[in-house]
């Protein structure tokens, strides 16, 4: 019996889709084998569709969390992926730091440049010695001299939030303060000014917001049918959206070769790209001989710098766009959101910022002795974590705290569950900064509020993050009073995937004292 062409074709198909689910399921007996707990995983998509569909990836954690914390851990299978969740807190912490040199790496998907070559993707001693070398770019002496940057941005906010007022207008804060934070890496980062606030979309909105709206294609792609990486290769398809990472890769290209024709190189800017290309030229004078850093003096790091490479400045100038923009944005609209709807919280910094600044614009010292915004900002990201789940690759087989992990296990930390257990935070969904004075944070576990990771591989642009949400919450409350307005919806619904109100954070500005001088 002769078989037709299309029977051939469909044997073919059908041979191809058995060898798919095979190769993509034959794993997922491991977590069992390990004697480790899970939800079970479904054929070919494990748990991806529980823990991305249904409820969405919080509530999933949050249910997973309570259900296993008992058992210290339990194992997901993202796709073909295992991936072992860590709920006990003395885990997380050797993880981080007493065995970090076991868990240096995050997982990653060979994405391809620039980001494939900055340090969120980077592993081992790469890793380890951009990061010595990039790490001085955040101490106190290139905030204080970025500072004149963050104020300049920080002014243009406030004029456009009295033009709002003016207009009787009502803002949506993450839309508004997104564009405030391109405004102020640009400026930061790069030193150019590029008035996403003023413009609306503009080329910079348009493609961070791409680059960060690419999450369901990269999952597909990484996790799906990875191993057509090189026919993609061969077709031209990219991990990240081509248009928006070719866009940013320009710019950050004519932005370094510009300091090329400026006097001395451009020395005497105070933006991130020149700190880093005076790193390099400081290396060629001292030749490696480097003053101890700041991160070195907590004991960190303790390599010896070393010259980045073209391809490893590009890599860093990159991150600085992507970890910088949608995290601050992120912390800064729920902080400014969570203060206007809880008035007592409002007329508390309120009067701490009337009282500390004494009616002029925060300078970098006083803006230091703002210790309930921080706590209000503490107590947003504690509720609203950018980092919501975190994670590092095991290198060797290790047990820790008696559970046995394998080599090459992805490791993750459920921050926002951890962030959301009445065990260790009372009423959860209720915004309380005095969970974050002094005495309240030395009764809890360190590990139990974990904003920026923690460890020698923790957000290494914590301070600089942390400095303009402090600088543009004080700024505004200073002169401006937030009110709800007709659009505010409080309690609103988080996306299921992504840090965000799914109503938008709509508030409305009214003014309130002038500064002085
Ligand atoms: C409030 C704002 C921010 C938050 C909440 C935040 C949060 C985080 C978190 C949770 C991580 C992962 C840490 C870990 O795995 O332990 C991280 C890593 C990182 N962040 Fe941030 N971040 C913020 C701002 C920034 C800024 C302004 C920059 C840069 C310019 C930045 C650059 C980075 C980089 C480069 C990494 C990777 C570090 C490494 O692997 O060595 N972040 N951040």
């Amino acid at each position: 019996m002769e078989l037709s062409i299309l029977t051939i074709f469909l044997l073919c198909c059908v041979a191809s889709l058995l060898l798919y689910v095979w190769y993509m399921s034959k794993d997922h007996g491991l977590f069992r084998k390990l004697g480790l707990p899970g939800p079970t995983p479904w054929p070919v998509v494990g748990n991806m569709m529980q823990e991305m569909g249904g409820a969405g990836l919080f509530d999933f954690h949050v249910k997973m969390y309570k259900k296993y914390k008992k058992n210290k851990v339990y194992g997901v299978f993202r796709a073909k992926q295992p991936a072992l969740i860590v709920c006990d807190l003395d885990m997380i912490r050797d993880i981080c730091v007493k065995h970090f040199n076991n868990f240096v790496n995050r997982q990653t998907f060979d994405v391809e440049p620039p980001l494939g070559n900055s340090l969120l993707e980077l592993k081992d001693d790469h890793w380890k010695t951009v990061r010595a070398t990039v790490s001085p770019s955040f101490s106190t002496t290139k905030l204080r001299k970025m500072y004149p940057h963050i104020v300049r941005n920080t002014q243009l906010l406030l004029e456009h939030l009295k033009e709002k007022h003016e207009r009787n207008e009502p803002v949506e804060l993450r839309d508004l303060l997104s564009a405030y934070t391109m405004d102020m890496i640009a400026s930061t980062g790069f030193g150019v000014e590029i008035n996403s606030l003023k413009e609306g979309e503009n080329e910079f909105t348009k493609s961070g917001k791409a680059l960060l709206g690419s999450f369901g294609r990269f999952i597909f792609l990484a996790m799906f049918v990875n191993f057509l990486r090189p026919v993609f290769k061969f077709l031209g398809i990219t991990l990240m959206p081509k248009d928006a990472t070719e866009f940013f890769t320009r710019f950050i290209d004519k932005a370094l070769e510009s300091r090329k024709h400026e006097k001395g190189g451009g020395s005497g800017r105070s933006d991130f790209i020149q700190i880093m290309l005076d790193a390099e030229h400081e290396d060629h004078t001292e030749h490696g001989n480097h003053a101890v850093n700041e991160e070195q003096e907590n004991g960190h790091n303790t390599e010896t710098k070393k010259v980045l490479s073209y391809s490893d400045i590009q890599g860093q100038a990159f991150v600085f766009f992507l970890a910088g923009y949608d995290t601050v944005a992120t912390v800064l609209s729920f902080t400014m959101f969570l203060i206007c709807m809880n008035p007592e919280c409002l007329k508390k910094a309120q009067e701490e910022v009337d009282k500390v600044l004494e009616g002029k614009f925060p300078d970098y010292d006083s803006v230091q002795s703002l210790p309930y915004i921080e706590m209000c900002m503490n107590e947003a990201m504690r509720m609203y974590p950018p980092g919501f789940i975190l994670d590092r690759i095991c290198d060797k087989e290790i047990e820790i705290q008696g559970i046995k992990i394998p080599a090459g296990m992805n490791v993750t930390f459920p921050v926002h569950a951890i962030h959301h257990d009445p065990e260790l935070w009372s009423e959860p969904e209720k915004f309380d900064p005095e969970r974050f004075t002094p005495e309240n944070k030395a009764e809890r576990h360190p590990y139990a509020f974990l904003p920026f990771g923690q460890g020698p591989r923790n957000c290494i642009g914590m301070r600089l993050g942390l400095l303009e949400v402090k600088v543009a919450v004080a700024a505004m409350l200073q002169t401006l009073s937030p009110v709800p307005c007709e659009k505010t919806v409080y309690p609103f619904t988080q996306e299921k995937l992504q840090v965000k109100a799914v109503e938008g954070l709509w508030i409305k500005f009214e003014p309130r004292k002038k500064l002085v001088g």
